[in-house]
């Protein structure tokens, strides 16, 4: 069993840890493996996620959420990266249903008062510069935030033909990315509860939980090169930003 950070102690400084859910089947891209273990610039795509918060001195500890029959992962942690991250083969229906139990799963090293960084596996373009950026401006924060991008294209409503049917004032829109900072007790009452009122499954950001609280989430500006590979052609964009 992997070394796991124990709890923080009462009144200590609150520790940082990252979960990422990495339990997907990766539909849209249609590839023949998980998309998260496709190679991107030269490595699977979850492997530069897991090393950016192994390295990060402000991340006390990794935890890695896989499905249950995951055979691609115990090939990919390495010694170094299993000193500093943890596999959790609890991955669920929905990206919030694996965010869900990797919480659960994590309790026994997370504080109530820590907080949580959740980020995609898909997102491998975070970088240091990122992670300090979002930790910085919710260092004071009561609630968390998540790192996002303002729209700065025209957005258009589709009609069931495909026609343009309305243009939706992009005036105060941002496009949310990851990773998603909470306290751990607050993002866990929150996906709780969303589970309890049956809209886990509606929701697809962490911060939508957060929302449902009636709370409101700090947006801090993310980058370009955070984007999240969904499509097959957006994995030759996450490779020109990695390799600069
Ligand atoms: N049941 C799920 C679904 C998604 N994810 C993770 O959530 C992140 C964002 O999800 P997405 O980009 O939608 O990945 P997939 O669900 O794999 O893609 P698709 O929807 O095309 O199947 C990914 O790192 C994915 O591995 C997860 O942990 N558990
Ligand atoms: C969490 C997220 O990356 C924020 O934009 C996004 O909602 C994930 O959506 P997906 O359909 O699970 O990829």
């Amino acid at each position: 069993m992997n070394q796991t950070a124990s709890p923080s102690s009462a009144g200590a400084e609150p520790r940082r840890f990252a979960l990422i859910p990495a339990a997907g089947v990766g539909a849209r891209m249609g590839a023949r493996i998980p998309k998260q273990y496709m190679a991107v610039a030269g490595k699977p795509m979850l492997h530069h996620a897991l090393e950016t918060f192994a390295a990060h001195p402000r991340i006390a500890h990794t935890f890695v959420v896989v499905s249950a029959g995951d055979g691609w992962i115990d090939e990919l942690l390495t010694p170094e990266l299993a000193q500093r991250a943890t596999v959790l083969r609890v991955g669920g229906a929905t990206r919030q249903e694996s965010v869900f139990n990797g919480l659960v799963e994590m309790r026994a090293a997370a504080g109530d008062a820590d907080w949580v960084l959740v980020h995609d596996a898909a997102r491998p373009g975070l970088d240091a510069e990122l992670i300090d950026r979002l930790l910085d401006a919710l260092a004071d924060d009561e609630v968390g935030g998540l790192l996002a991008l303002p729209v700065v294209d025209t957005l258009k409503r589709a009609s069931a033909e495909g026609r343009s049917e309305q243009t939706v004032p992009r005036a105060g829109l941002w496009a949310a990315q990851t990773p998603q900072m909470f306290r751990y007790a607050l993002l866990r009452r929150a996906l709780n509860e969303a589970a309890e009122q049956g809209r886990i499954g509606a929701i697809t950001d962490d911060a939508s939980a957060i929302e449902m609280l009636g709370l409101l989430p700090k947006l801090v500006e993310g980058s370009p090169r955070n984007l999240k590979v969904t499509l097959a052609q957006d994995a030759a964009l996450a490779e020109f930003f990695l390799k600069g």
